[in-house]
């Protein structure tokens, strides 16, 4: 028996009108469906601009879609349909189980990194929680002397971990990553790559924007290429010690 997808998004899209541009429409995402299996680790490529960004922003309603409908289905087994929940649950949602890790650092200012990691737990053992972010913070390697540190002072790549550790503080089950070795060398993408390897072993869903091959390569069960907002290509990958002789 195969378990349903742990995420369906059906014929989505997403429109922006740009009013102080005569409300000029830029069609960014056109119809775009697929399902994620669980467990499964889903690679996003395509060209600059061609609607990775904005798929992963529609799918989880941080854009309004124009059209489609994205169901989410929890461990449980009860199926969500994001745009039809409240607010608030929809919030407690992308804040619990459903990790996003955008390219871009959102956080209250001054406060330490590591205080931000502990706030972030869904659990009230602050013990607890700090020893799971210096775990983290080891896991990523990010020095410790930056614990204390605002994370708006972190270089491009340590706030790219940063940002990585913070979500994972909550335990996902659905990982949403918009390019998450983009800033990073190459001895410190294979930490990033490697860590998200043993999410997938443990059973992590995950969609990530990818321009990165190398992580495509080592971390992808299957790839969609978007173009124009459009999917253009759809390609499952077969790694060598996954193949059966
Ligand atoms: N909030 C917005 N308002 C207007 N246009 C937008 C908005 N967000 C994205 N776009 C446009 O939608 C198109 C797709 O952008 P998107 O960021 O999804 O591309 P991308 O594939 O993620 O690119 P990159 O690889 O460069 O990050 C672009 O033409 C962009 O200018």
């Amino acid at each position: 028996m195969t378990c349903p997808p742990v995420l369906e998004v059906a014929n989505l899209s997403k429109t922006f009108t740009l009013h102080l541009l005569g409300a000029r429409e830029i069609v960014a995402l056109n119809d775009v469906s697929f399902a994620l299996a669980e467990g499964e680790f889903l690679a996003l490529t395509g060209r600059t601009g061609a609607g990775k960004s904005t798929l992963i922003k529609t799918l989880l309603h941080y854009n309004r879609p124009t059209g489609g409908s994205v169901r989410y289905r929890r461990a449980d087994g009860t199926v969500l349909t994001l745009a039809d929940l409240p607010v608030i649950d929809l919030i407690a949602l992308l804040e619990g189980e459903i990790g996003y890790v955008s390219q871009h650092l959102s956080v209250v200012p001054r406060v330490g990194a590591l205080d931000l990691m502990i706030e972030a737990a869904l659990h009230d053992d602050r013990a607890r929680a700090e020893a799971e972010a210096l775990a983290l913070f080891e896991r990523l390697c990010l020095p410790e002397a930056l614990a204390p540190v605002y994370p708006v002072t972190f270089s491009g790549g340590e706030k790219q971990r940063f940002n990585l550790g913070l979500t994972l503080m909550r335990h996902p089950r659905l990982l949403i990553l918009d390019e998450p070795t983009a800033a990073l060398d190459p001895a410190t993408r294979e930490v990033v790559i490697d860590l998200l390897a043993d999410l997938k072993v443990a059973g992590t869903s995950t969609i990530a924007v990818l321009h990165d091959r190398v992580a495509v390569d080592r971390l992808a069960d299957r790839e969609i290429e978007i173009n124009d907002g459009r999917i253009m290509a759809e390609t499952p990958i077969c790694r060598k010690e996954e193949t059966v002789l």
